[in-house]
Parts: C-alpha cells; sequence; structure tokens
C-alpha cells in the first residue's frame, strides 16, 4: 500500500446491505484497485456483536486493500475523519406506523449522524444515504451539518437508474451497455419517474426505438418504481446485493466519473433547476468528474415528463414539510 488509507463509515453494518457491501468496499470495488480502505462501522448497541462477526469475516478474506476496521455504536467516533459515509441504518416501517412517523423516528438517527459529520469528518467527506426514505433522510443529515457543503450529501437512486436500464435493455433485446442517459427524477420512492425520452439505444433514442406509449406507461414506470415492493413480496426481505451494488456504483462514479457521452441518476440537493424547489434532495441527472457532480442541463421535458417529475417532487416537498414542523430541518 502506497496511499494513504480512505476512511469509510457504513451504518447499519450488520444489516442485510451491510453484510452485501462491506466485502465489497474492502475488495476496492468501491474506490478502485490502488486504494486502500479503513472500515469504521456504525451499529445500535444490541448490533454491535453481529459487525464484530462481519468484521471477522473481513479479516478471514485478508484483502490487501483493507487497512484496518473500528466498530462503534458511537456517531462521533464512527464518523471522525471520515471521508466516505455510507449511511445505510435506517428504522424500517413497522406496523401502523404512517409515513410521518417513520420520517420523525429516521430524524433521530439522521440528525444525531449529521452533526457528527459536521463535528468530526474530514474535509473532502462525501455522503451517501442508502436508509429510507432516503432522499428526506438526507435532507435531514445535511441540515444538520452547516459546515459541510451541501453538495456532499447525495441519496440513492441509482438501484432505480440500474433497474431501469435492464428492463429497457430486455424490452429491446440490447446488452445494459448499449443504453444510456437514463434519468431518475425525484424520489427513491414509487412516485419516482424513470425517463427514457433522452436515454439512448446504440446512439438511437430509446423512447422512438420502443414506439410503445402503453408500454411506457402501463408497464416499465411502474415495474421500475414499484421493482422494491416486488422484491420484498418475492424475497420476503428487501433488496440487499442490489441495493449494494448500486450505493457502490453510485460513490465509485461520483469519485470516478461518469463515462464520456453518458450520465448517470443521483439524489443531490436541488439548485431549483428543472422547477425543482431549491434544497429539496430530488434525482437528476448528472455527469461526474474530478470526484464533483453537474446536472445535466437543457434537456427539453415534455408534458408527460413534466407531470410525473412534478408529482414525485411534490412528494418531497410534502416530506420537507413534515420534517420542518418536526424541528428536523
Ligand atoms: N435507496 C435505496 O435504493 C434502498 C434500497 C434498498 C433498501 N434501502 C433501505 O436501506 C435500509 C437498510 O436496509 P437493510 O436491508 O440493510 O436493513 P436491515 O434492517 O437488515 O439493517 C439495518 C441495520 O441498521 C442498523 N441501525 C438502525 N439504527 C441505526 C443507527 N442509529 N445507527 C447505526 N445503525 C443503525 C440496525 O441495527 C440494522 O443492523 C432500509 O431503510 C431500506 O429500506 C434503500
Ligand atoms: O426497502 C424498501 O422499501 C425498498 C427499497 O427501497 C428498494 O427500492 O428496493
Amino acid at each position: 500500500m502506497t496511499k494513504a488509507p480512505v476512511n469509510v463509515t457504513v451504518t447499519g453494518a450488520a444489516g442485510q446491505i451491510g453484510y452485501a457491501l462491506l466485502f465489497r468496499v474492502a475488495s476496492g470495488q468501491l474506490l478502485g484497485p490502488d486504494t486502500p480502505v479503513r472500515l469504521r462501522l456504525l451499529e445500535i448497541p444490541q448490533a454491535v456483536k453481529a459487525a464484530e462477526g462481519t468484521a471477522m469475516e473481513l479479516d478471514d478474506c485478508a484483502f490487501p486493500l483493507l487497512a484496518g476496521i473500528d466498530i462503534t455504536d458511537d456517531a462521533n467516533k464512527a464518523f471522525a475523519g471520515t471521508n466516505i459515509g455510507l449511511l445505510v441504518g435506517a428504522r424500517p416501517r413497522g406496523p401502523g406506523m404512517e409515513r410521518g412517523d417513520l420520517l420523525e423516528a429516521n430524524g433521530g438517527i439522521f440528525k444525531p449522524q449529521g452533526e457528527a459529520i459536521n463535528a468530526g469528518a474530514a474535509e473532502d467527506v462525501r455522503v451517501l444515504v442508502v436508509g429510507n426514505p432516503a432522499n428526506t433522510n438526507a435532507l435531514i443529515a445535511q441540515a444538520h451539518a452547516p459546515d459541510v457543503p451541501a453538495s456532499r450529501f447525495t441519496a440513492m437512486t441509482r438501484l432505480d437508474h440500474n433497474r431501469a436500464q435492464t428492463q429497457l435493455a430486455q424490452k429491446l433485446g440490447v446488452g445494459v451497455s448499449d443504453i444510456k442517459k437514463l434519468t431518475i427524477w425525484g424520489n427513491h420512492s414509487a412516485t419516482q419517474y424513470p425517463d427514457i425520452f433522452h436515454a439512448e439505444v446504440n446512439g438511437k433514442n430509446a423512447a422512438e426505438s420502443v414506439n410503445d406509449q402503453q408500454w411506457l406507461a402501463d408497464q416499465f414506470i411502474p415495474t421500475v418504481a414499484k421493482r422494491g415492493a416486488a422484491i420484498i413480496e418475492a424475497r420476503g426481505a428487501s433488496s440487499a446485493a442490489s441495493a449494494a451494488n448500486a450505493a457502490i456504483d453510485h460513490v465509485y462514479t461520483w469519485v470516478n466519473g461518469t463515462a464520456d457521452g453518458d450520465w448517470t441518476s443521483m439524489g443531490i440537493p436541488s439548485d431549483g433547476s428543472y422547477g425543482v424547489p431549491e434544497g429539496i434532495i430530488s434525482s437528476f441527472p448528472v455527469t461526474c468528474s474530478g470526484g464533483e457532480y453537474q446536472i445535466v442541463q437543457g434537456l427539453e421535458i415534455n408534458d408527460f415528463s413534466r407531470q410525473r417529475i412534478d408529482a414525485s417532487v411534490a412528494e418531497l416537498v410534502e416530506e420537507r414539510d413534515t420534517v420542518r414542523k418536526l424541528d428536523l430541518v
């Protein structure tokens, strides 16, 4: 190892996604084969032992890039000096819980984690929130880290992006890498809008190649938007390996850049582009370069897309207003 290790904090490390994620981070897939990592695992006290078990397994892999593992139930220790924060641990929706209850319960997690990031993270810290409701949890954390640039707080819609890519490739009988410039707009929820109007399939416009408005409206969009629920129904548990894979993709692309002639989807604080109210964390098409992302500008939004983007953004505004009333942002 010649480079200094990058500190990667993973919350909810003993959970399902944590188990699918940590080995890939430690093997170099998050940051590349030349970058050593030091893992910081944050768990609630009852799950620290399970996290220790995972750490034993990580040790047993003898990953050359793994410079060390710290395990704690203290957010301040977990985020001290961290460069990359993967915020996976969240409170799942329980029986009889309303959306507002869920947001309040998650406020109890993401507020102190935002404060801990503000207090001690490295200057270049980059945060990905995976734990649901991811966009608004990211907003809560960001609101409590006033000294960190807001742009460093992102929410995961890469899983939705990857899902859309495969659905479209299967419809057209092409490979996933033949598809470029897909966009997920809005919230990581059933209101999200997967947009193929600017996507390209082997250089041709995807919507024109599909040429099937009914498939788009009645199959493609609901399949992508409700895929999480379909996985829960089929597995009896929410997506874990695919979510971990998307987290790896999100950070890898953010740090290493998008390919020429392509873009990706990230939940990021809106700068007002495309009529999305400033400050809410909404998914946009972005290009990445030099460790920074930029919203793709100048896309023409047709009426079909406008309605759907507006509906998902309205849900995000409602979530923001709920957490505002709870004094969480
Ligand atoms: N954005 C996405 O695309 C996406 C996709 C799949 C799942 N998710 C979400 O990711 C989250 C995690 O999923 P999972 O399957 O790993 O759940 P899980 O229940 O298996 O694991 C969650 C872990 O978080 C821990 N945890 C709870 N509160 C914590 C806190 N304050 N600090 C640290 N750890 C804490 C729990 O002890 C548990 O080990 C869920 O909210 C899920 O809905 C998001
Ligand atoms: O955990 C969930 O509710 C679903 C998850 O966000 C997913 O998209 O698979």
